[in-house]
């Protein structure tokens, strides 16, 4: 699904992302896992084609950036961490107006529209203003807007931040549910999220990719191994001595 070949991302003189390179299978829900500042979003931003690598190559379900970006973006449903919801409208009117966004046809949305929240288990509330909603909801019509014009891949930016721990799970169970249909990546610094919901994570520390791991096969404990990967190198230093 996605092919990432020796990325870098520089802002100004800034290095973000350090030649990184990875592969995402087909149907496989990954956690983009790493302390703040990491490139977690550098990377998703990019994977998204909302920013341009400054070298590596990257392509996207076949579909190679930022040559064919149009065809690559028609792929992916995105979660941003601030998902762009308008308070004002209905929840009916919000998907309805993001399918538009994304080029569905007028005849094909209320299709697309009535899927989604079936899905993401909104339909009670598609009358409902996006403001009168709580901010668990909020989030499951954040996952609604990425599922219309049936991507295949889905990303998600942190997802679960702010929300209640009943709120968590539920969101959990809903990835976890998309997974059986769609490749997810799902960025995450909770590693307790990642193993709950994860099949594979990839491990980054100031802009490199540390490991790539099977939670299933992965036989050391997920913390032990993060916190080994992402310590300062100070530490790392101390502890090889
Ligand atoms: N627009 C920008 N201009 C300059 N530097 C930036 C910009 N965006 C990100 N950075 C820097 O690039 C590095 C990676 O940032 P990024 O936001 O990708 O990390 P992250 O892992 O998503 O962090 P967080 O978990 O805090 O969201 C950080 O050092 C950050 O300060």
């Amino acid at each position: 699904m996605i092919e990432v070949s020796h990325l870098t991302k520089k802002y100004g003189s800034r290095l973000a992302v350090d030649d990184i390179s990875f592969t995402v299978e087909d149907g496989v829900i990954y956690g983009l896992l790493g302390p703040n500042g990491a490139g977690k979003s550098t990377i998703m931003n990019i994977l998204t084609g909302y920013l341009a690598a400054t070298e590596g190559q990257v392509t996207v379900a076949g579909h190679p950036l930022p040559e064919e970006a149009d065809a690559a973006k028609a792929c992916v449903g995105y979660l941003p961490e601030q998902p762009p919801l308008y308070p004002e409208m209905t929840v009916a009117e919000y998907l309805d107006f993001a399918a538009e966004l994304k080029g569905v046809k007028k005849a094909d949305r209320p299709a697309q529209v009535q899927s989604a929240a079936h899905r993401t288990g909104l339909e009670e509330v598609l009358p409902r203003l996006i403001r009168s909603l709580s901010k668990g909801y909020r989030q499951r019509v954040g996952v609604a807007q990425a599922l219309l014009g049936s991507p295949q891949l889905i990303i998600l930016d942190e997802p679960t931040v702010g929300l209640d721990p009943a709120q968590v799970i539920e969101l959990h169970r809903l990835i976890r549910e998309l997974g059986r249909t769609h490749t997810v990546i799902l960025s995450s610094h909770i590693l307790s999220e990642v193993k709950a919901v994860c099949d594979k994570a990839l491990i980054l520390s100031q802009g490199h990719l540390a490991a790539v791991v099977d939670l299933a096969a992965e036989e050391r404990d997920l913390e032990e191994l993060f916190l080994e990967l992402t310590a300062p190198e100070e530490t790392s230093d101390k502890k090889e001595d």
